[in-house]
């Protein structure tokens, strides 16, 4: 008797343990996934379509089950309604003690019916179940991709006019934007103290918000308050919306705003600001690139590569047919292309294969996790910085999956040594996904003493990119735009002395339209046959 006691109170603390358990596992699970999955890479927006698939089929199934029970609420009170009508007499009718029971009988089990009814437990756990299912968008997610959107903008100096409206010139980038994505822009501008953000998408918001009927997730009010304050903080002259806005001498709170809008006007006089007028102004703000930075000139590049689309040619343009001495290539020669001699930059066209390709993406997908800076300390990760997702393809992996033909063929196009060579990476970049100007060698205290420092990278492009994602090199003024089955290999090292090349610094684009998946190889000093001996260095000059 004790016994079963015991082992009833023991198997109960179990299951206690075990649910708590399984509640820190599901805590941690939401945080680990939750924040690190839901970066803004194409492969996981794309996932999220996917995702969407499910939650509408389990929106559907609860879509029926409220039409049903609706259906059903309807004829229950239907018939309620008809047999009270019926009695014309209900004076007479309850004079009669067997009516008198009915009535009681019938509004008592048709009212717990109608009760059970409308309580609808049933509809909360299926909505819970909605909510518990895969696909799930954090804060920091939805803020990542508010942040990608005006990165583009930003990065390609688009007026929001021209965004909402889903166009950059004469391009399609996406489809028209209502009043309520405006508006979310706008409030997440606002909210990061982006006043120029936040006056740019609150005029669009401000001018789609009748057309679209007033919908209620625009807070009208709210919104107006923060045209005032991101105007004191712009110098956007406020009248231009009033003037053009259908709100005005229709509205009380158009009437307020306008108050509040002269009452600001005396305000700015204070802060001087005068700067942006109109929306014009605003975007011209985009537009100033002052050169003070590499970053600066990175942007232009990516602009001027916007334009163009194709490689600027550089005085050391030239292609040929490279066999670097290897007998079958001269059946199939590779086909180099120069872009500059130093740091040595080169292209290597239809290196990496079709089917390599999608075997590549496969097996990356597997495990993407946002991508890292080394320099700012292992794991950092930092959307300003690079926005992507990064996956790693283990050495181990490259047999196991015939991608070892893959490295000979590196061999003999760089002719260099690949033994000593890093791990593939592969990183796909999504909305806005980018990677500021910088240099590929790593910070003294992570470089490694048995294969030395990355000499030269080898960049293989596995996607074309309808718009922007071009890698640049802003000391050179060279672009590179994404070519599918190219790869780009430059040196970041001097090979006399192991310096650092600094003109190697480069960054990519942010992607305006399209997909970018890269697929990088660094070659590191070991087996090279350098003049100079690495070995011996203690810290790399950086
Ligand atoms: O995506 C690119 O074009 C450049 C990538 C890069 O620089 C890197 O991964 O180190
Ligand atoms: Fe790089």
């Amino acid at each position: 008797m004790f016994n079963a006691v015991y082992i009833n109170v023991y198997i109960t603390e179990i299951i206690m343990m075990l649910r708590y358990l399984t509640f820190l596992l599901s805590l941690l699970l939401y945080f680990v996934e939750g924040e690190r999955y839901w970066h803004t890479s194409q492969f996981s927006l794309t996932k999220l379509y996917d995702f969407q698939k499910e939650h509408f089929n389990s929106f559907n199934g609860y879509l029926e089950m409220e039409t049903r029970r609706l259906e059903e609420l309807k004829k229950h009170l239907g018939s309620m309604y008809e047999w009270h009508d019926r009695k014309i007499n209900w004076f007479n009718y309850l004079h009669n003690h067997l009516n008198g029971f009915q009535l009681m009988k019938r509004t008592w089990h048709k009212l717990q019916k109608i009760e059970d009814l409308m309580d609808n437990e049933q509809s909360i756990k299926a909505l819970e179940k909605v909510d518990k299912n895969n696909g799930t968008i954090t804060d920091n997610y939805i803020n990542l991709v508010y942040q990608g959107i005006r990165r583009v903008q930003k990065f390609y100096a688009i007026p929001a006019s021209d965004m909402a409206a889903g166009r950059r010139d004469d391009q399609i980038i996406g489809d028209p934007m209502n009043s309520c994505e405006c508006y979310v822009i706008s409030n997440n501008c606002y909210e990061r103290y982006d006043y120029y953000g936040s006056m740019d998408w609150a005029v669009q918001t401000h001018d789609k918000w009748t057309i679209d009927g007033r919908p209620k997730c625009v807070n009208i009010k709210k919104l107006h308050h923060q045209m005032i304050i991101s105007s004191m903080h712009t110098g956007f002259n406020l009248t231009t919306v009033i003037n053009s806005s259908e709100l005005y001498n229709s509205e009380t709170d158009a009437t307020k705003f306008i108050q509040n809008a002269f009452l600001m006007n005396n305000e700015m006089q204070v802060f001087n600001k005068s700067k942006c007028n109109t929306t014009f102004d605003i975007f011209n703000s985009y537009n100033i690139l002052e050169f003070k930075d590499h970053e600066d000139k990175h942007k232009y590049l990516c602009r001027v590569g916007y334009q163009h689309q194709t490689r600027i040619l550089t005085n050391d343009s030239k292609c040929r047919y490279q066999t670097n001495n290897v007998s079958y290539r001269i059946l199939m020669p590779f086909k180099e292309e120069d872009i500059n001699s130093n740091p040595s930059i080169k292209m290597y066209h239809d290196v990496i294969y079709d089917d390599e390709i999608e075997k590549i993406k496969i097996i990356a997908r597997q495990n993407f996790q946002d991508g890292t800076v080394v320099s700012l300390g292992k794991g950092t990760s930092l959307e300003t910085i690079r926005s992507g997702q990064v996956s790693w393809i283990y050495k181990y992996m490259e047999k196991e999956q015939n991608l070892d033909s893959l490295d000979v063929r590196i061999q003999s196009f760089t002719g260099r040594y690949t033994e000593s060579a890093e791990s593939y990476q592969v990183v796909n970049y999504g909305l806005g996904g980018h990677y500021i100007p910088h240099h590929d060698p790593l910070p003294n205290r992570t470089y490694s003493r048995t294969y030395g420092q990355r000499i030269a990278t080898v960049l293989f492009y596995l996607t074309d990119v309808e718009n922007g994602g071009f890698t640049t090199f802003p000391t050179l003024d060279i672009i590179c735009p994404p070519e599918k089955g190219a790869a780009l290999v430059f040196y970041s090292l001097n090979l006399t002395d192991g310096s650092l090349l600094y003109d190697s610094l480069h960054g990519s684009c942010s992607i305006l339209k399209g997909n970018k998946f890269i697929f990088t190889r660094w070659l590191r000093e070991e087996g090279q046959h350098l003049t100079y001996k690495w070995k011996d260095r203690n810290t790399f000059a950086y």
